[in-house]
């Protein structure tokens, strides 16, 4: 079997709502999202031989979704008061809205549902919170 592994980062704030402890406040982490694909074949002829798939391929899929949250709030839909919502909105702050508590648990899931969606053969996502912390979710 053949793996191929890269990685992209975002800067983003979160909260976890109904935490009992700090992180229940807005703060930010330098995100960092490690991707691996595998497979068995490779490509057997033109300009891919040799490649599972080209590095850049593969790089610019997780770098697109590592910079579309980028700078943003992530926050849990139904998390926030409406007037607050409102509030950023108005303000023009960029906020990503997410259906799920916005732990490093989950957005790893996400981050593989999103590639895998994408026909890339996903074998595991890691998102490291913090450069001592990190959760990663691997296909069944
Ligand atoms: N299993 C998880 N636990 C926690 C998550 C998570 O995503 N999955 N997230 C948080 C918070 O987001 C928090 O920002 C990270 O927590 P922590 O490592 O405690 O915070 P620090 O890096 O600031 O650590 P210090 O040692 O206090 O500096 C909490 N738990
Ligand atoms: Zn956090």
């Amino acid at each position: 079997m053949y793996h191929l592994k890269t990685e992209a980062h975002f800067d983003s704030a979160h909260f976890l709502a109904g935490y009992n402890g700090k992180c229940a406040n807005i703060h930010g982490h330098s995100w960092k999202i490690e991707a691996e694909i595998l497979g068995s074949e490779l490509q057997q002829a033109g300009e891919k031989r040799g490649m599972l798939i080209d590095f850049g391929d593969f790089k610019k899929a997780v770098r697109r979704l590592a910079d579309s949250f980028d700078h943003t709030l992530i926050y849990e839909k139904g998390s926030l008061k409406a007037a607050t919502l409102a509030a950023l909105k108005d303000e023009g702050f960029s906020l990503t809205e997410v259906d799920f508590r916005p732990t490093a648990e989950n957005l790893s899931r996400h981050f593989y549902d999103m590639l895998t969606a994408q026909g890339l053969p996903v074998s595991r996502i890691t998102v490291y919170e913090t450069p001592e912390n990190c959760a990663y979710y691997e296909g069944e």
